[in-house]
């Protein structure tokens, strides 16, 4: 069934079922025991996708089942409410970039439609006097259920980013803390996504639930419900499906990492298709947690990232520049939508 597909000419054609040889399974439990032996080796795994793929999926890496399915349960409470309740909670700006995101108003690849999704976003509460400068969450007033379960998400997720971080950071053989010590800042969102159902004569052309992109941050996790739909684009153009994983999250890098790794990890391109390819009777959720270091990081070549010569691919930049730009990139129809 392998076949070689442009993504750009071929939005609807569904992708074929990833092989795990392409997105590979690692099992953090080794890394976690203290064996030095399975560390080595979990480490060697973790280099082994984000060079290769990008993308790998996570497994024992202690992430609470119970508070995904809880999680779960939360936001679709909250997305089964009316438009006019949660558009009274509109994300407003790529700054603050939190609150309610509603149809077509983002869209991944700039190039095409609006995205068929729907999604909340959210982030660490500010701290004391960091309420002046940091965004405040837009939590519905009479839901207070829904912030404390989204919270401990963002804590859980935060702890298994930084155990994964960790990894990393010895994959590359840099100082300890390079990553998990720039990831506490208020600069990571969790995003509560929902593909609502497709009706037949509802897409535009080239309109699909989540529009080819690469992340704009330092790596994401994403736990899907149920069926599944993300597509992850192999180094040949082919689309390959990623199906939801039993206890496992998908971990994938971005532009962010690329760059400060000098490409030597991976930013993939992906996407969210339509089931059948054309339309769909049923919701898919998703949660993103899309982790970014603090914005006032530089991101420049890692020692040991740098080409034969010597030499980077990129200059540096601060974080907090690099997503707000990827950010402003991908909200540009949020004016036609509103129309
Ligand atoms: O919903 C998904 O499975 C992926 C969503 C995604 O890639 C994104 O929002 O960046
Ligand atoms: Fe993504």
């Amino acid at each position: 069934m392998s076949r070689s597909i442009s993504p750009a000419d071929d939005m609807h054609a569904p992708g074929r079922k990833v092989g795990l040889d392409e997105v590979p399974i690692v099992d953090f439990a080794p890394y976690l025991s203290g064996d030095p032996d399975g560390e080595r080796r979990v480490v060697a795994e973790v280099d082994h996708a984000l060079r290769e793929i990008g993308f790998m999926y996570v497994r024992n890496v202690g992430f609470p089942a119970a508070l995904r399915d809880d999680t779960f349960a939360a936001m679709r409470r909250f997305f089964a409410r009316d438009a006019g309740y949660k558009q009274r909670l509109a994300w407003l700006t790529p700054e603050s970039n939190r609150g309610y995101v509603g149809p077509g108003v983002q869209a991944l690849d700039p190039r095409r439609p609006g995205d068929l999704k729907e999604a909340f976003d959210t982030g660490a509460e500010a701290q004391g006097a960091d309420a002046a400068h940091v965004p405040s969450n837009r939590w519905p007033a009479d839901d207070p259920s829904l912030r404390a379960t989204v919270l401990a998400y963002y804590e859980a997720s935060l702890a298994a980013a930084k155990i994964i971080l960790s990894a990393m950071e010895r994959a590359l053989s840099i100082a300890p803390g390079t990553f998990t010590a720039t990831h506490d800042a208020y600069a990571n969102t969790l995003r509560l996504l929902h593909y609502p159902p497709v009706p037949h004569a509802g897409p535009q052309e080239n309109q699909i639930r989540a529009g080819a992109h690469t992340d704009f941050g330092s790596i994401t996790l994403l736990s899907q419900h149920g069926e599944g739909g993300l597509e992850v684009r192999n180094k040949r153009g082919e689309w390959l499906m990623a199906p939801a994983i039993n206890d496992a999250m998908i971990i994938n890098t971005g532009d962010c990492m690329q760059r400060w790794t000098n490409n030597v990890f991976r930013s993939t391109g992906h996407r969210v298709a339509l089931p059948n390819g054309v339309d769909t009777n049923t919701s898919r959720y998703s949660i993103a947690f899309f982790c970014s270091p603090a914005a006032d990081t530089t991101i420049e070549c890692l020692p040991g990232c740098e080409r034969a010569d010597g030499s980077a691919i990129y200059p540096p930049i601060t974080a907090g520049k690099h997503i707000l730009k990827r950010l402003n990139e991908t909200y540009g129809t949020r004016d036609k939508a509103r129309k």
